[in-house]
């Protein structure tokens, strides 16, 4: 690894290289207490079964409950022994990145060390390392020295910070310090983004920046919204924000964080961001699963790269029903959809029971459209129908003692006068048999009061004979209107990526669904696949206590690819982060032979510039799938083209809508010369893929054969 200046004077680089001693050496300790204690509970374990099974050798059910139990102690016990196992081997390699020195008002200067992890001395009690997440770890992450505060339990504390220091310390050894006064940055963040990117997001701890910490750090209540341009760590943002939340919130947050994203392909890209910060217990899945599961829906549904396609290539009908079903407007109809449904889907009437009337037309009309107005509409219905079922029920109930009442006085009477009594016993038998069928044919007309249908109520707004995917956020919403949907999980917080895509109604729906509060959302209203407001913009009318944020400062790529791809936008631009790389190359209306020539020149060149990941993206799956069939005549390429892809290998082609949120040391756009200016956005999306090379292709007239 690259070594770095050790710049300290001499007597102060002494003391840093015995204070890592003292951790490391009692991280070793640790470790080895551990596993002495890891060992113990599994003999302990171990005894305890056999002497169990002994004791309970011939009763089956104890043994069965032994089990559970047993399993759910070795479980608890194990995992946090060896959740602090492996955090503590993660803490050998690199106890802590940074130190932070202040003065709080009246005290003595002090100084903590930042980990990933906590460590504390257990027999003095030092804190030898604070984790990133810990309140009072914010200092490392402030912009500049001097006066500042940190939030602590009872509220905020003042102090002067009086120098920030960063380390860099691989396999227990010290390959680099230097004190900064500013951001967490310069080298150590260049020679962090200089690297190639992996095959997953990794975390940012080292180097989160002074305006992300504020988002991270940001308030559990209410409701985050980042919007931030392509590169500016949104993603890292949101997952290292989830990691702090849960540290500080354990009890409220454990298991009840959901983070929906654009889809699968995306979700497994960020998957190990958590882990990787000592997190799980999350739930993940992308909004068109999650609402498919909820609707129960399982039927034809025009969705995914096929509809996104069709959207691309300018189907005017699919764009129009898209741009409407997003809209406000749309909302409204569907507000009134519900309220004509209410008042329509049952015929207020009279419910009779043979002369009983068991509800009149206007108590009926009462329950379903006033007395119960808080509960969803079909809820209600479900409602009147036990009611009325139980009103049936003590009807028959009268009629019953009756018939029984006739027969006992009958029988009486036949018996003093020495009659024979076998006949009644039939007679009543018929008689209660005819009760209970008109009990039955009673009950069959308010039978199907619970099955009311929402999708009944949906088929108005079907524009074509299927459904597609613009569809679903709606009917999502429909049906939580009519029946009130419900997760099969607690959301304490939600966290949304890719939102610049989510409609108002997406938003209302999971904001209604989850019933939660506390969001973290996050999205770039410049990578939007069909050019539009988005309401991410202003989400006020949604959501109580929204705190917008704006991020335009990007940390992917080279200025010179940042530089380039400004060239797309009309507003809002990047701000690129000075890191100079290769210039980016065009080659622009060149041959179909020689634009696959050229590709797969420039993958060999990226390779001998030992670029890792390669991103081959076109604009559509066609162009995709035809230049993959010529390419793989000369280079190994995986096509994707479908976003449940896994990303396995390194050299992809795929249409840039599968590409949001992804990134590639090396980027090549290959496209049809077209020049149409619509086309910009999808060429923002492209191009800011790459980390640190990008070279465009475009080729004339393209006859695929
Ligand atoms: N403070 C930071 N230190 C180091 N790397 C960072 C930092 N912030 C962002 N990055 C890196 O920049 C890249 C972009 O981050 P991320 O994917 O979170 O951005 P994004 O805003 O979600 O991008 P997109 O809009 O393209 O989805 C990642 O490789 C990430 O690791």
């Amino acid at each position: 690894m690259k070594e770095f200046n050790l710049e300290l004077p001499q007597n102060e680089l002494v003391l840093e290289e015995a204070y890592l001693a003292r951790v490391i050496g009692y991280i070793q300790e640790e470790i080895l207490r551990n596993t002495q204690k890891k060992r113990q509970v599994y003999d302990e374990i171990i005894e305890y079964r056999k002497g169990q099974l002994d004791e309970y050798r011939s009763d089956e059910d104890k043994q069965i409950d032994y089990f559970d139990h047993e399993r759910y102690v070795q479980e608890e016990s194990f995992k946090s022994v060896e959740k602090r196992l492996t955090e503590l081997t993660e803490l050998a390699g690199t106890p802590y990145f940074g130190k932070v020195l202040f003065r709080e008002k009246g005290a003595e200067e002090e100084g903590i060390y930042i980990g990933k992890y906590g460590l504390v001395d257990e027999e003095s009690y030092d804190p030898l390392i604070i984790d990133w997440r810990a309140p009072i770890a914010s200092l490392f992450y402030k912009g500049s020295l001097g006066r500042d505060k940190y939030q602590a339990p009872l509220g905020d504390v003042e102090v002067d910070i009086t120098k920030r220091r960063q380390f860099l310390i691989r396999d227990a050894e010290l390959h680099g310090v230097f004190d900064t006064e500013s951001d967490v940055r310069d080298e150590i963040l260049l020679e962090v983004l200089s690297s190639n990117v992996g095959k997953k997001l990794k975390d940012i701890i080292m180097t989160i920046q002074e305006e992300q910490d504020k988002i991270i750090r940001d308030r559990r209540e209410g409701v985050v919204v980042v919007n931030g341009v392509a590169g500016s760590g949104k993603t890292s943002i949101a997952l290292h924000r989830t990691a702090y939340l849960l540290y500080n919130h354990r009890k409220l947050l454990e298991n009840k964080v959901l983070i929906l994203g654009p889809n699968n392909m995306f979700m497994d890209y960020i998957a190990q961001v958590l882990p990787s910060l000592g997190e799980g217990g999350v739930h993940n899945n992308t909004f068109k699963d999650l609402a498919l599961s909820l609707l129960n829906y399982h039927g034809p549904i025009f969705m995914g790269e096929d509809y996104t396609e069709a959207l691309i290539s300018g189907d005017e009908e699919l764009m129009e029903d898209t741009r409407k079903k997003r809209s406000a407007a749309f909302q409204e109809a569907l507000e009134q959809q519900v309220d004509i449904t209410e008042r329509t889907y049952f015929e207020f009437r009279e419910i009779r029971f043979q002369e009983v009337v068991l509800m009149d037309a206007e108590e009926m009309e009462r329950i379903l459209l006033r007395d119960f107005k808080h509960m969803p509409f079909f809820k209600r219905a479900e409602r009147l129908k036990r009611m009325l079922a139980k009103r049936l029920k003590d009807a028959r109930d009268v009629k019953r003692l009756a018939i029984d009442k006739k027969y006992e006085e009958l029988r009486k009477k036949m018996k003093a006068s020495g009659e024979d009594t076998s006949e009644w016993r039939n007679m009543r038998r018929t008689d209660i048999r005819r009760l209970m069928a008109q009990v039955s044919l009673a009950r069959d007309t308010f039978r199907e009061f619970a099955q009311g249908d929402y999708f009944n109520a949906y088929v108005p707004f079907k524009t074509f004979d299927f459904l597609t995917e613009a569809d679903i956020a709606p009917m999502l919403y429909l049906k939580h209107r009519l029946h009130g949907v419900k997760l099969p999980f607690t959301v304490q917080h939600l966290v949304l990526d890719e939102a610049q895509e989510y409609s108002l109604l997406h938003f209302k729906a999971l904001k209604e669904i989850t019933g939660c509060t506390s969001m973290t959302i996050v999205g770039d209203v410049n990578q939007m696949i069909l050019a539009g407001e988005s309401p991410m913009k202003d989400l006020s009318s949604v959501f109580d206590q929204v705190r917008p944020y704006h991020l335009t400062r990007s940390y992917r790529s080279t200025f010179e690819i940042m530089d380039f791809a400004n060239r797309f936008l009309k507003e809002n631009k990047i701000v690129p982060l000075v890191r100079n790389g290769k210039p980016v190359t065009e080659h622009l209306e060149v041959d179909l032979d020689a634009a696959v020539d050229l590709i797969a020149q420039t993958v060999e060149n990226y390779r001998r510039d030992n670029l890792d990941t390669v991103g081959i993206l076109t604009r559509d799956m066609e162009t995709t799938r035809q230049l993959h069939r010529l390419l793989r005549k000369k280079i190994n390429v995986k096509l994707i083209d479908s976003e449940d892809a896994l990303l396995k290998g390194d050299l992809y082609i795929m249409p840039a809508y599968f590409a949001k949120g992804l990134e590639f040391d090396g980027v090549i756009m290959a496209e049809k010369a077209s020049g149409d200016a619509e086309e910009s956005l999808i060429h923002y999306i492209m191009a800011t893929r790459a980390l640190h090379e990008l070279t465009r292709i475009t080729f004339r007239d393209l006859h695929f054969y």
